[in-house]
């Protein structure tokens, strides 16, 4: 499991262990981490250019002791500073005595006004290495002028780019991004990981994250996690012995339409290579899904009268049945509502349920329930994801490249790692929701069935893909594939 937490809860752990070691110990664990991180992506540090941008606190003092092991080592190294006059005093003394240098300020002398931003592009442009060091959890809105033209120009350099603890520029409790921000190659980040690493938009902003132990100890629970292969595998259902197809669970599916037959095909596909005993189908897609899978208990008519089964799946491809959506919320079992459910699905029948619901907008289809614009969806995904969960009184299953799953009572986010941009492709979602279904049916919680749902198809999706285009029902057929590979 990878656990995120956010800036206060950093700090607290930060303040207690400092109080127990020697003053700016903490920082020279930072420094030294990160400078062994810029070591290995330079490959050889004796000769190369590197470049520090250096705001005006600690994040700025990792960034400039990290530069002066480098310069120990034989790099040439320029910090470039934006409050020469608060700088971190002791960092840049480290940073001259082992040789580096500071580039020329505004005024004529020798660096005591702000860096001249002619000159920091000059050296930026001709560095192997920038090193990021403008702002780290210190952060507060978007990046200042001279911070975000900094950013700039080190997004048209062609060096290699280390973000100190996060690229600066991005919100570390949010993932929220609010202007120009540091792309990064790599971002080292310290004792734990932020939200924001894990979040899109900021996330891709980080590049592949290398986390630095510096000895914090953060409490047992995280504010975001993102689950591994182990924890996923733990999850999973099991067959035993004595168990037969009802015991594992029947899932029942309600999609499809005249007019959307594949949405059925494709949800039941899904919910197959879930680990539920048996996927029943109800609706009119019924020739469709047999003709394909003929293990599939069909029936027409209303779910109230499709048999029992220990979960729901409703939406997907649904069209205007908004009295299938009723009568699957009113079943007492889990339900899982995707695509055409969710605008059909009363929000007083899902808030008065007492069985586990778990709803599965893409970011589109949030913004319709939220009453805002797409974009302001995808830019604020943590806190739409708790938003929606808060007012549904449900657990919540935002689709994405970074796939957040929250639930009603607050807590913990799950975030998937796995996701892939292969996956926005027509038909995807339905699988999704016909695999976590069929989770819930084997018996997992609604946030355990959303995020190991959404791990399985993400790895699932990167598998079928594997570099070409895919379809959906490719997707579907590697479930097998990813199920083997977490369990293995
Ligand atoms: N506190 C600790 O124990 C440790 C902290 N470390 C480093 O210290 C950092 C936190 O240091 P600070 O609390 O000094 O904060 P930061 O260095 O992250 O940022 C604060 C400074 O940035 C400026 N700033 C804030 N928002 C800005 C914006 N939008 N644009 C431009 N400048 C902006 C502020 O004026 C302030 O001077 C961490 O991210 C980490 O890099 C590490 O050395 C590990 C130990
Ligand atoms: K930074």
């Amino acid at each position: 499991m990878r656990s995120a937490y956010g800036v206060e809860t950093v700090r607290a752990a930060e303040r207690e262990l400092m109080a127990r070691l020697p003053e700016g110990a903490l920082m020279q664990r930072a420094a030294a981490g990160l400078a062994a991180a810029c070591a290995e992506l330079l490959g050889r540090v004796y000769g190369a250019r590197v470049v520090l941008l250096v705001g005006s606190g600690d994040n700025g003092g990792d960034a400039l002791y990290a530069g002066a092991r480098l310069a120990r080592r034989g790099a040439g190294v320029t910090a470039v500073l934006l409050a020469p006059d608060r700088t971190h005093a002791g960092g840049l003394a480290a940073l001259r005595r082992a040789g580096g240098s500071v580039a020329p300020g505004r005024r004529d002398d020798a660096g005591q006004g702000p860096a001249d931003l002619a000159a920091a592009e000059r050296v930026i442009l001709a560095a192997d290495l920038v090193v990021d060091g403008i702002v780290g959890i210190g952060g507060k809105g978007g990046l200042r002028p001279d911070a975000a033209a900094l950013a700039e120009v080190t997004a048209a350099s062609r060096a290699a780019v280390v973000a100190v603890d996060l690229p600066s520029g991005v919100e570390a409790d949010t993932g929220e991004v609010r202007g120009a921000a540091v792309r990064a190659d790599l971002t080292v980040t310290f004792g734990t990981h932020k939200p924001g690493l894990l979040i899109d938009p900021a996330r891709e902003y980080a590049g592949s994250v290398r986390l630095i132990d510096i000895g914090l100890s953060m409490p047992d629970e995280a504010e975001l996690e993102a689950l591994q292969h182990a924890d996923v595998a733990a999850l999973l259902p099991v067959p035993r012995a004595e168990s037969d197809k009802y015991r594992r669970g029947v899932v029942g599916i309600a999609a499809g339409s005249a007019r959307y037959p594949g949405a059925a095909v494709l949800a039941v596909a899904g919910a197959l290579r879930g680990g539920a005993g048996a996927v029943r189908y109800v609706g009119p897609a019924g020739d469709a899904v047999i003709a394909r899978f003929p293990e599939t208990l069909v029936s027409s008519g209303s779910p109230e009268r499709a048999g029992r089964v220990q979960a729901w799946v409703v939406g997907p491809g649904a069209g205007d049945d908004a009295e299938a959506v009723a009568a699957v919320l009113r079943a007492d079992v889990p339900v899982l509502v995707d695509a055409d459910g969710l605008r059909l699905a009363d929000r007083d029948l899902v808030r008065a349920r007492r069985a586990p619901t778990l709803l599965t907008p893409h970011a589109g289809e949030a913004a319709a329930l939220l009453g805002v614009s797409r974009d302001e969806v995808e830019g604020a995904r943590l806190h739409s994801v708790r938003e929606l969960a808060g007012r549904y009184g449900a657990t919540v299953l935002l689709k994405g490249s970074t796939t957040l799953v929250a639930s009603a009572a607050g807590g913990v986010v799950r975030v998937n790692p796995t996701g892939t941009s292969w996956l926005a492709t027509a038909g995807s979602g339905d699988v999704l929701s016909g695999l976590t279904g069929s989770l819930l049916a084997a018996g997992l919680g609604a946030l355990d069935a959303g995020s190991a749902g959404a791990y399985l198809h993400g790895l699932a999706g990167r598998f079928a893909a594997d570099g070409a285009p895919m379809g959906a029902h490719d997707v579907a057929e590697e479930i097998r594939s990813a199920w083997r590979d977490v369990v293995g």
